[in-house]
């Protein structure tokens, strides 16, 4: 057989589009039973599984042999689950606004598109939206690759209720932009974050122009939009959003730059796997407080060691109001309802003054 002729190729194209439509609609069909399924069961008001979603990404990933990269053939499918949960359940999904932060992209990375998105002034406010049911998840950046923790997020975390139940990675490039470039540039905003993570750049380009921070770098975006002599640091979606030009690409001082955002919501997520403990491919995050006495920390780490339990991380951070007080962020492999973790997790309550377990959920999978 020779080659085929363009309009051969596009015919079998046609043919195999025809196909993965039917499929995908067969599936839209058996997540809806699905959803009946869920509506008889006692926690029948959550649609959304994470640890299921989470699942069917690693599964498509792991039997990936195509041309198209993992990131690619993952996405797509990300998109179909999403769609195939709106079924279920439009989920509004709270985010630091406006349009074209960081924390949307991170939103709609985790989620999919079709949620909707209602978009929060500051981290407190997202919080208290998916506290008060307005929203029913919420998106709060917690760690970036070059800085570090998020102190807003965790003061959050100590202080109110909301459950973990994801994490999501984005890679954070930033651009200097501005309404016209013509203009010179007197004042950058920015957000306080983008600001640190740009600081040499700064300093060898425009060592002496204002700097102003600002609750969002999509918020400082829209403000240039109608500055003379403004330029603002933001991503490359407020880029285009905003309709402005770019002054320089990439401007972040350490390549790699990336941001771990948390997902949060009201209820521990769901163990929809009779054997969730033990192929839970996750981690367990808990916030301590121990007795400002010598040995405690010891103390507090040793059953994680007895069990043999691998810790991710431990964060020390300044108790909310109160002075030289310090409470832990640790992160464990595992879920909190494996057998291990649970006695771990009984030795670490004896020994603190409080143990707070704030979620059982996936490790980010894209
Ligand atoms: C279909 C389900 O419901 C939702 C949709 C999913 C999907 O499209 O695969 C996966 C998990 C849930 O968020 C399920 O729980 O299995």
């Amino acid at each position: 057989m020779g080659k085929r002729t363009l309009s051969e190729l596009r015919d079998e194209i046609d043919v195999l589009d025809k196909k993965i439509q039917l499929l995908i609609g067969n599936r839209a069909q058996l997540v809806a039973k699905v959803a009946q399924v869920k509506k008889a069961s006692d926690d029948s008001s959550v649609f959304y599984r994470p640890e299921r979603e989470a699942q069917v990404l690693r599964s498509i990933i792991k039997r990936n042999n195509s041309l198209l990269k993992d990131k690619d053939m993952a996405y797509i499918f990300r998109q179909i689950m999403s769609a195939c949960l709106a079924l279920e359940q439009p989920l509004n999904i709270a985010y630091l606004g406006p349009e074209g932060t960081f924390t949307q992209e991170a939103a709609l990375k985790h989620f999919g598109h079709s949620v909707s998105t209602l978009d929060c002034v500051s981290i407190d406010d997202i919080f208290h939206q998916v506290e008060k049911g307005n929203a029913h998840y919420g998106v709060v950046p917690i760690e970036n690759s070059s800085n570090g923790m998020i102190g807003a997020t965790v003061d959050m975390l100590y202080s109110q209720n909301l459950k973990i139940c994801g994490e999501v990675e984005i890679a954070i490039q930033h651009q200097l932009m501005s309404a016209n470039q013509s203009q010179g540039i007197t004042v950058i905003y920015a957000h306080s974050q983008a600001l640190n993570q740009c600081q040499r750049w700064l300093n060898n380009n425009y060592p002496n122009t204002e700097l102003k921070s600002v609750a969002s770098n999509a918020l400082a975006a829209c403000i240039v939009k109608d500055e003379v002599g403004a330029a603002a640091i933001a991503s490359e979606v407020a880029l285009d959003l905003y309709g402005l030009e770019r002054i320089a690409k990439n401007i972040e001082d350490k390549a790699g730059n990336v941001t771990r955002f948390l997902i949060l919501g009201k209820e521990n997520i769901s163990t929809s796997f009779e054997n969730i403990s033990t192929s839970f491919e996750g981690k367990t995050s808990l916030l301590v407080v121990i007795k400002h006495e010598s040995g405690t920390l010891c103390d507090l780490l040793e059953p994680f060691k007895q069990q043999g339990i691998n810790m991710i991380q431990l964060e020390k951070h300044p108790i909310p109001g109160v002075k030289w007080e310090y409470l832990f962020l640790i992160d464990i492999e595992g879920h909190k309802d494996n057998k291990k973790v649970k006695l771990a997790l009984t030795e670490v309550a004896s020994r603190v003054l409080k143990v707070n377990v704030l979620g059982s959920y996936p490790i980010a999978v894209l």
